[in-house]
Parts: structure tokens; sequence; C-alpha cells
């Protein structure tokens, strides 16, 4: 508990046509918790089903100790009346009011008089340097703008719980840098629980304390940001934070993978014999070779074909097929030695130390 606020606890089940979303978690006071997953995971409609905008099939959602929905109970708190800070993805600004009274909408609704609202609202609207633009209104805003505007209106009401949809999306790449600056200093200092949807895997990184990764619907894997690009769970993740990662079971010291190959890790310890897991080789502690190397204190070493090559910022990512296939990072300065291109054969070694091995979440 810190201060006055408490947490947000949810167990909420939506059916919808194909679709079939099922979370149960809580969002602590303080806290950050991310919501990660690809296109059409149900990110948005958890965040609806937590303000009250989306009907549950079955489920409760409890704030503060205050029960906001029980399906069983036949309790639904309307959205207006859960005391939540909420940021769509596009912002839902109202066109016709001035950011100052955008900001004080909330408090309006919430019986506090004009005058107060507004003090509060331009208190806002200069803590996230807008003061300027108080008597604008929002169509004259700039991306960043709009969405610290966004911000400012969900916080001015001194919410119980903060939900933001993907917030910032929609903006580009400059303006996200210092919008994301911003929005790490106001998380940081609010003391409620906070949810916030992403599927940039920086922004999970750097705005979240812990995640929760949702594929079709299903969580798939919880932690903290750092053990979950870590120990990723599903190939989704691996990809994101950019790891190769396998299925195997663990034999007389080696893991032997589903699709062919086997690995030797140091650190399967917590593995008991003949366990199902996972192995995550990051792609630069792969070595490749065009001659099997004579004499190499690497436990692995396997033959694959290069695949393709794909420059990245500061090294060549090459594609190898193989058991297990592989992406290998390289520099530009061994691409060029190595002489590498589609279809070339090479040898990949992997020392025992670089690869994990981690029981299936
Ligand atoms: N109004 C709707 N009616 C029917 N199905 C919908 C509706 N809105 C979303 N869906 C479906 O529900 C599923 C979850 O959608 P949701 O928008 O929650 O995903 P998401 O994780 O937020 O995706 P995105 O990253 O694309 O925003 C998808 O299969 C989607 O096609």
């Amino acid at each position: 508990m810190s201060g006055d606020y408490a947490a947000l606890d949810f167990d909420v089940s939506v059916e919808r046509e194909e679709f079939r979303l099922d979370v149960c978690d809580q969002a602590r006071p303080g806290e950050v918790l991310g919501v990660l997953g690809p296109n059409g995971a149900g990110k948005t409609t958890l965040l609806r089903a937590l303000a009250g905008l989306q009907p549950l099939r079955r489920g409760r959602i409890e704030l503060d100790g205050m029960v906001l929905t029980d399906v069983a109970a036949g309790i639904q708190i309307p959205p207006e009346r859960r005391e939540l800070g909420v940021v769509f993805q596009n912002y839902r600004l109202f066109p016709h009011l001035s950011l100052l009274d955008n900001v004080g909408f909330g408090l309006r609704s919430r019986g506090i008089s004009r005058s107060e609202s507004r003090l509060e609202a331009a208190n806002w609207l200069r803590r996230l340097d807008l003061a300027e633009y108080s008597e604008r209104r929002p169509g004259r805003l700039s991306g960043g703008q709009a969405q610290r505007v966004a911000l400012a209106r969900a916080l001015a009401c001194r919410p119980r719980a903060l939900l933001l949809d993907e917030p910032l999306a929609a903006l580009d790449a400059r303006t996200r840098l210092s919008v994301r600056a911003e929005l790490v200093r106001q998380l940081r200092a609010f003391p409620a629980p906070a949810l916030l949807i992403t599927h940039d895997p920086l922004e999970a990184m750097v705005l979240t304390d812990r995640l929760l990764v949702l594929e079709s619907g299903r969580v798939v894997q919880t932690g903290t940001p750092a053990e979950i690009a870590r120990r990723p769970a599903t190939n989704y993740i691996a990809r994101l934070v950019g790891l190769n990662l396998y299925r195997g079971r663990l034999e007389r010291g080696a893991v032997r993978l589903a699709g062919g190959g086997a690995l030797v890790a140091a650190a399967g310890h917590e593995l008991a014999s003949g366990a199902n897991c996972l192995v995550a080789v990051r792609p630069s502690a792969i070595t490749l070779h065009t001659e099997r190397p004579a004499a190499s204190s690497a436990r692995n070493l396997w033959s694959g074909t290069v695949r393709g090559l794909e420059p990245l910022l500061d090294r060549i990512r090459v594609e190898v097929a193989g058991e297990p296939g592989a992406l290998v990072d390289i520099t530009a300065a061994a691409a060029a030695e190595l002489q590498l291109s589609d279809g070339t054969p090479v040898w990949l070694s992997a020392k025992a130390t670089d690869i994990d091995a981690y029981p299936e979440p």
C-alpha cells in the first residue's frame, strides 16, 4: 500500500464471437503494469473492461476495496463513477472545448466548481508545459501536445488508477522521445496503480515495472521487463527482444531440441533430467565459421546454411538454416572476411555459458 491508494484487482473474462479473453492479475499502488502483446491479443479489450466500457462474460474488478464489476453479484459501476484516469489511443479530446476546459472536464463532472476546476486544470497544464495553450482548442495542437493534454486530463481528476492505451503510438519518432521522457516522470510521481498497454518493446522496458504478456486473449508470461527480456516464454516475445528461442527436453546434460539438434547449456541446473524447457541464445553469442573449426573450446558446434543477411545499425544479422536454425549477429568486418551470401555453408559455435536453458513458465 502506498499512501492512500490501493491495488486494482481484476479477474476478467470476455467472449466476443471467435475471440476470448481471460486475464487475472493485480496492479499495485505506484506500480506500472505493462500489458504487452501483438495486434488482436486483447489489450484494448482488457482496458475497456476495466474502464467499464466492455461487458464481461464473467469476472470481478475491484479498485481500492470498491467493487467496480462483479458479474455474479450483478454489480457494474458506470465508467464515469470508477475514478479512473483513462488515456485512449487517439486521446479523444473534446474538439469544442479549450484545453483548460478539456482538462477541467472530469473535475466539473465530479461536482467541483467551475473556478476550482479551472484552477486545478491550469496547474496540470503548467506541469505538462502547456500553460501557453490553455485557451486553444485541441484541433490546433501537435500530436505530442495532444498526448500531454490527454495525460493532464486523466491526471487532473486525481484518479485511483490510470489506464493508458498505447499512449505514444500516434507520435512520430522524435516527438515520442520527448513525450516518453515526460510520461516516465509523470508515472514515477503517480501514487496509484497504472496499467499501460503497448506493443513496443522499448516502451515496455522503460515505462513499466512489471509486464503481463497477452497472446490470443491469454496471459503467456508475467514478470519484470528484465526477466521477460532474458527468458522469453514465446516466439513473439523472443522476436521482440531479439533472442533465438528453442523448445526442448533436457537429456543427459544436453537439451534435445524439438525442431532438431541439441544444445549444451551451462545454466540448466534448475532443470531435472527429462524436463521440458526453453533455450534462449543471443544472436551475438553465436560465432560463424566457413571451415569446421579444428580446435574450439565452445561446447556447441553445428553446421548450417546462410539463408539471408540483413544490415542492422552496427552489425549484420545473418539468418542461418540448420539444426537448430539461428539468427547470428556478426560485425561488418567479419561478414566481409567470411564472404557470406545466400547459400554459403557455415559452421556455428556457441559456448555453453552463453546458452540459457530454463523451465517453461
Ligand atoms: N468491436 C468489436 N467487435 C468484435 N470484435 C472485436 C471488436 N473489437 C475488437 N475485436 C476483436 O477482439 C480481439 C481483440 O481486440 P483488441 O482490440 O482488444 O486487441 P489489441 O491487443 O488491443 O490489438 P491492437 O494492438 O491491434 O490494438 C481481436 O480479435 C479483434 O478483432
